[in-house]
């Protein structure tokens, strides 16, 4: 079992990565001093899979818990949906103390996640991340939404959980493009923080991809201390957290622009980091040697480099509702080298349209 903490003063938590984590689930419950009446959120996949033996975890615990289900799938991650839990969590009796459980990948997370944050101005919450994107990202640091028709993550809050318990076992009966997908956002922390990794995961790409158990618990558990150190110097994205965006503000536009479906989130931020590789190039940031190991990189991972169904125009105009758009200024994460980013709210319009006409196509 490995440990990440999360150091964040009194919101301080500990992240537990290990195969079968029942006991610890369990203790961790019967000491959090909750209120009995909890609800597990997950999804109509995971549910049927995990739900029943989670619920039996956490009842053991001392807890009353009712397992809600929700569509699978990013459209799920919405105000109706959310709406819909609420009510739940009115109709159940949920008090202040009562927590929320996410147990499902990032869209049961950021729900779940967003629910917590605003029911009665906020109960306590607790991931259970079962896709490998989740585990090394979504489950940790804070950041809860859903998304608006005019874009991704648009109504949110940073509310952070108690506790991020992982089982790797869960990940037996992931499908492979979800594999794939985590790895779009594990090859962003080579990018932006530990050159080394980066080539770990050049270097180890078979058992990366077929996650062997060594390679699982390094990658997973490198990518959750990455992710723990910058959430712990900057957990409200005032500058270094920005970094954990490479790769996004492209990646978002072609989320938005395919109805959230064509691509997985995985998938566009792939996509969305050649393309900040791209500019990075561009603008003479780095070389196009380090540009072509990254869309190596993408590519060995089973990764897609360019989106169809996108034009230039409408993802022109999409990055504008990018959270990091400051005063009508694009707030891009570029690349210095692998393993260091910087931010640049500079970039000339005709190198950003250039860019994006590179990632549309086959
Ligand atoms: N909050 C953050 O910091 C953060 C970070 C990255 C991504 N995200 C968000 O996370 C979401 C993407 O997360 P995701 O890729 O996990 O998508 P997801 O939640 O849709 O899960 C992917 C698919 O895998 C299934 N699944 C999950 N675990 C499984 C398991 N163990 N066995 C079988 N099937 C399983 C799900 O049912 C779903 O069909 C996006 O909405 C993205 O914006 C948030
Ligand atoms: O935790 C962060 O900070 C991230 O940016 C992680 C991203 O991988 C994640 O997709 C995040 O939800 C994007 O945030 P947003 O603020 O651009 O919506
Ligand atoms: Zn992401």
């Amino acid at each position: 079992m490995r440990k990440v903490r999360v150091a964040l003063g009194e919101e301080s938590y500990d992240i537990l990565i290990g195969y079968g984590l029942e006991k610890e689930l369990q203790s961790f419950v019967q000491g959090a001093g909750f209120s009995k009446q909890a609800m597990l959120v997950t999804d109509s996949n995971v549910g049927p899979l995990y739900g029943e033996k989670v619920r039996a975890i956490l009842e053991a615990g001392g807890l009353h818990v009712t397992v809600v289900t929700i569509p699978a799938g990013e459209s799920s991650k919405c105000l109706s949906v959310a709406e819909k839990l609420y009510t739940r969590a009115i109709e159940l009796g949920l008090d202040r103390k009562s927590p929320i459980f996410a147990l499902g990948g990032g869209v049961v997370g950021d729900l779940a996640g967003f629910i917590a944050a605003t029911y009665m101005r906020g109960v306590p919450f607790v991931q259970l991340p079962t896709s490998l994107l989740a585990q090394v990202d979504s489950s940790v640091g804070g950041k809860v939404a859903v998304n608006h028709a005019l874009g991704k993550n648009l109504i949110g809050a940073f509310y952070q959980p108690k506790g991020v318990f992982m089982d790797l076992s869960m990940m037996e009966s992931l499908p492979k493009r979800e594999i794939a997908t985590g790895l779009g956002e594990i090859i962003k922390y080579g990018i932006i923080y530990d050159a080394d990794f980066f080539a770990y995961l050049e270097q180890h790409a078979d058992a990366v991809l077929a996650l062997e158990r060594e390679a699982a618990v390094h990658m997973i558990a490198r990518s959750c201390e990455i992710k723990a150190a910058v959430v712990s110097k900057d957990e409200k994205e005032s500058g270094l957290r920005r970094i954990l965006n490479f790769g996004h503000t492209m990646a978002h536009a072609i989320e938005k622009e395919t109805g959230y479906i064509r691509y997985n989130h995985g998938e566009a931020v792939a996509i969305g980091m050649i393309g900040a590789a791209d500019i990075s190039a561009r603008l003479g940031m780095v070389s196009a040697d380090d540009v072509a190991r990254v869309e190596a990189l993408v590519a060995r991972m089973q990764l897609p480099t360019k989106a169809e169904g996108c034009t230039v125009d409408a993802m022109y105009r999409d990055i504008f509702h990018d959270k990091k758009t400051i005063n009508g200024k694009v707030n891009w994460v570029l690349m210095q080298g692998i393993g260091k980013v910087t931010c640049r709210n500079d970039v000339p319009e005709d190198i950003v349209r250039e860019a994006m006409a590179a990632r549309i196509g086959k």
